[in-house]
């Protein structure tokens, strides 16, 4: 470790990048090999958004903080909206934006936003109220060309707040793997990406879209990774479950 950031998270060298084809592989020997199952990896990205989130951004008293809470309709929709109940738990106003019509969420999106329903968080549109801090989980790893529709106008509408963007994995609209933005692009002040950084997010993308860049340790055993093809040498997360990178 060479010492730890502004907001006491480790500053580390040495983790190797993956690709999507990659992360498949490791989702699949997750479940199939080890059992750990999605929801399992996704509470574990969400909580460390949510701690990221209040370290970096709302230190202190939560109670009359207000975060917007984009959330997409797949396992980055999922994972923001995890941090969303932790930080609603911590005492933080949330307002949940789907990118779409929430009676259309499906699995563990669908299941995440029910909890936050039950806990009084409704999904609405965005609020006219600024927010403190906004959180990016319109889309991942699973980026799909341009963003259209409902993304894209979200992503547009970050863009243009005061408040601070972090992403979830990946800042919405950036290609992941070949480190291209598309147009729009999330334009975060920090980015957290989940068990490797993707091959694209290194030395911050090509737009410096990620801001700085962290990674949360979402129990991927290191073994896991030398069953890849081809294998990866993946240091343990030693010092913390939360590293900053750039
Ligand atoms: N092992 C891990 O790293 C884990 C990562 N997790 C998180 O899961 C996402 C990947 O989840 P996935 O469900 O595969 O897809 P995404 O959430 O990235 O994105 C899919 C949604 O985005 C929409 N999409 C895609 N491209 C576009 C576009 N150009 N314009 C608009 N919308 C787009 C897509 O819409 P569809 O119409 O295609 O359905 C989906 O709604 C990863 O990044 C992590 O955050 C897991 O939580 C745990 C393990
Ligand atoms: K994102």
């Amino acid at each position: 470790m060479t010492g730890t950031d502004e907001f006491g998270f480790p500053i580390a060298r040495g983790f190797p990048t993956i690709d999507t084809p990659g992360m498949a592989q490791v989702d699949l020997l997750m479940v199939q090999f080890y059992g750990i199952s999605l929801p399992q990896m996704m509470e574990n990205a969400g909580c460390a958004l949510a701690l990221v989130a209040r370290r970096r951004y709302l230190p202190g008293d939560l109670a009359d903080r207000h975060v917007v809470v984009l959330a997409g309709f797949g396992g980055n929709g999922g994972g923001a909206m995890v941090a969303a109940r932790r930080l609603a738990g911590w005492g933080a106003q949330v307002s949940l934006v789907p990118s779409g019509s929430a009676d259309a969420l499906k699995g563990m999106p669908a299941d995440q936003c029910a909890i936050l329903k039950a806990m009084g968080i409704l999904p609405g549109e965005v609020p006219r109220m600024p927010p403190d801090l906004i959180l990016d989980g319109l889309i991942g790893y699973s980026l799909r060309g341009a963003p259209e529709g409902r993304a894209d106008a979200l992503i547009d509408w970050a863009n243009r707040q005061d408040a601070p963007v972090l992403a979830l994995d990946v800042p919405s609209g950036f290609d992941a793997i070949n480190g291209t933005p598309h147009n729009p692009f999330i334009r975060a002040d920090a980015t957290l990406t989940l068990a490797l950084p993707k091959s694209g997010l290194q030395d911050g993308g090509a737009a410096n879209a990620t801001g700085a860049l962290y990674l949360a340790d979402i129990s991927v055993p290191p073994a896991l990774y030398r069953r890849l093809a081809p294998p990866l040498d993946v240091p343990p997360f030693l010092d913390g479950d939360i590293m900053r990178l750039l």
